[in-house]
C-alpha cells in the first residue's frame, strides 16, 4: 500500500470512528467555529439551536453554559482538557422528554487551531449518583460518630410533640416548643407550612428524609445541622381525643455539624454554584424545580418563578468591557440573593439572565417582590473602575396554581415567565410583566417607571 493510500485507509478509518463513536463529537477552532461533528453531537446540539443552524458550539451553548466560551478563552496552555464532563442541564420540553435533560461536555483543546467537545447524555445517569448519594448521606448520618444531637417527636402534621434534655442541649429550646412545628428549628425564612409536610410525605415515601443546612438556636443564633426524619413503626394515627395532643408519628434526629460544614459546602458550590456570581447555577435551579413541582403533587400550591434580565446589557459590555459586564451581573446578584427568602431558589440560569423559584407563593406576591427588586436595581449606582454604572432589569413573573396540578412542569413555568419577560422588554424594558391565563399577552405592566426611569 502506498503512503497516499495509507494515509486515506487512516483517515477513512477517524471518520468512522468519528461517525460510530457511542457520544457526541464535534471539532471546532478555538473560536468555537463547528468544522465537523457526528450524529450524535448534531442530535444533542440540535435543541439549542434557536435557528436550525449549527455553526458554533460557544453560540449553540451560550444559553445554557455561558461559562464555556469564558473558560476556553481563559485556557493558556498549548493542548489539553479545558473542561472535564461539565454537566449542562436543558429544558425537558425542548427534547420531548419528561425529565430535564443533562449533557456532559468535554472540551479538549488539540493544538493551538483545534479542539473537540465530547458529549455525552447523562440524564439516567445523574439521576442513579443522586440517588446514590443521598444514601450516602444517611448511611453517614448514622454511622459517624453521633456525639450531638437532639432527639425530637413531632406528630402526623410536625408539631413536636415533647421536650427532653437533647433538644435543650443542641438548640437552647426549652417546653415551649411543644405543639410548634419543626421549623422552629429552622431560621425564618428557610420553610414553609407546605415544606413542613413535604419532608414528612418523603419520609414517609422513602423511609426517611434527610436534609443539612443553617439551623437556628432559642437565641437566635444559628448552626451548621443535618436533620433527618423518620415515621416511627408503632405511630400515633393523628385522631387523638380533644384536649389530648397525639404521639409521635415521626422521629427528628438534629445534629450539630458545624464542624463538616466547610467541606459539604465546598462540594455544594463546586456542583450548584455559579463560578461569576456564588449565586446557584442552572443545574441548581432545575433540580428545586424538579422537586418542588413532584412534592406539589402531595401538598397542593402555588409555585412561582421570576425570571430576571438586565437591559442593554450587550451596551454595557460594549462601553465598559466584559469585567465592565461582569461587575453589574454580580451587584444584581447580591440584590436578587437579599430580595428574597432563603426557601427560594435563585439562580444564574443564562449569560444575563436570572430566575428565581419561589415555593408556595402566588402571582401577586412574586409580582409585589419582582417590583421591589426592579426599583432597588434602578435606583443604584455599580461603581466599576472610576465609572459609576446604571442599568435597569425587566422581569417576566408567572405561577402554576394548584388547580392546574404541577404536570406542565418547570419547562411550562418558565415559558410563561419567559413570554412575560419578552413582553416586558417589548414594552420599553424596565418594567416587570406577568403571565396571565386569560390573555396571550401578559397584562399591561401597571405603575412601572418606562424605558428612561431610572
Ligand atoms: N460580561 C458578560 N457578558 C455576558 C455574559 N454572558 C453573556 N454576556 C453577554 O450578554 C449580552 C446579551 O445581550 P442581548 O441578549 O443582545 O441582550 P441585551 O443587550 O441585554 O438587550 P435586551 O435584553 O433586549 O435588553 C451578549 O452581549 C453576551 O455576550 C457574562 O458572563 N459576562
Amino acid at each position: 500500500m502506498s503512503d497516499l493510500e495509507q494515509l486515506r485507509a487512516e483517515h477513512e478509518a477517524l471518520i468512522q470512528f468519528l461517525y460510530l463513536a457511542p457520544v457526541g463529537l464535534a471539532q471546532a477552532d478555538l473560536d468555537g467555529a463547528i468544522v465537523m461533528m457526528n450524529p450524535i453531537a448534531a442530535q444533542l446540539l440540535m435543541p439549542l439551536s434557536h435557528d436550525g443552524s449549527l455553526d458554533n458550539l460557544f453560540t449553540a451553548l451560550e444559553g445554557v453554559a455561558p461559562e464555556l466560551r469564558h473558560l476556553s478563552s481563559r485556557f493558556d496552555k498549548p493542548s489539553g482538557k479545558i473542561c472535564d464532563g461539565l454537566h449542562v442541564h436543558l429544558n425537558a420540553g425542548g427534547t420531548g422528554k419528561k425529565i430535564p435533560q443533562i449533557l456532559a461536555i468535554t472540551l479538549l483543546k488539540l493544538d493551538g487551531r483545534r479542539m473537540m467537545a465530547v458529549i455525552d447524555d447523562v440524564t439516567l445517569q445523574v439521576r442513579r449518583e443522586r440517588q446514590l448519594r443521598q444514601n450516602d448521606a444517611w448511611l453517614n448520618a448514622i454511622l459517624t460518630g453521633i456525639t450531638d444531637y437532639a432527639l425530637v417527636g413531632l406528630d402526623a402534621q410536625g408539631a413536636v410533640t415533647d421536650w427532653n434534655p437533647s433538644i435543650g442541649r443542641v438548640t437552647g429550646f426549652g417546653a415551649e416548643i411543644v405543639g410548634r412545628p419543626y421549623s422552629v428549628f429552622y431560621p425564618r425564612d428557610a420553610m414553609t407550612p407546605e415544606r413542613v409536610l413535604d419532608r414528612l410525605h418523603d419520609a414517609d415515601k422513602d423511609g426517611w428524609s434527610l436534609d443539612e443546612g443553617t439551623r437556628a438556636r432559642a437565641d437566635g443564633s444559628s448552626f451548621w445541622g443535618s436533620a433527618m426524619i423518620a415515621p416511627l413503626p408503632d405511630r400515633a394515627d393523628g385522631d387523638g381525643r380533644a384536649g389530648e395532643p397525639d404521639g409521635p408519628a415521626y422521629c427528628l434526629i438534629l445534629r450539630d455539624i458545624t464542624d463538616k460544614r466547610e467541606a459539604s459546602e465546598c462540594r455544594r458550590r463546586e456542583a450548584y454554584g455559579d463560578y461569576l456570581t456564588g449565586l446557584a447555577n442552572r443545574r441548581a435551579f432545575f433540580e428545586a424545580a424538579e422537586q418542588e413541582l413532584a412534592r406539589s403533587r402531595f401538598v397542593p400550591r402555588s409555585t412561582a418563578v421570576i425570571v430576571v434580565d438586565a437591559d442593554h446589557f450587550k451596551a454595557i459590555n460594549d462601553r465598559y468591557g466584559h469585567p465592565g459586564g461582569d461587575a453589574v451581573l454580580q451587584h444584581l446578584a447580591a440584590i436578587l440573593a437579599e430580595t428574597f427568602r432563603e426557601v427560594d431558589t435563585v439562580a444564574r440560569i443564562g449569560g444575563e439572565e436570572f430566575a428565581v423559584l419561589l415555593p408556595s407563593t402566588d402571582l401577586a406576591r412574586a409580582e409585589m417582590v419582582a417590583r421591589r427588586l426592579r426599583g432597588v436595581v434602578a435606583s443604584q449606582v455599580v461603581q466599576f473602575d472610576d465609572a459609576g454604572i446604571r442599568y435597569t432589569l425587566s422581569a417576566g413573573v408567572a405561577c402554576l396554581e394548584p388547580a392546574e396540578g404541577p404536570d406542565g412542569g418547570i419547562d411550562l413555568l418558565l415559558k410563561r415567565a419567559d413570554q412575560a419577560l419578552y413582553a416586558a422588554k417589548r414594552a420599553g424594558r424596565n418594567r416587570v410583566m406577568c403571565w396571565r391565563p386569560e390573555s396571550t399577552d401578559p397584562a399591561p405592566p401597571g405603575e412601572e417607571g418606562g424605558k428612561n426611569a431610572a
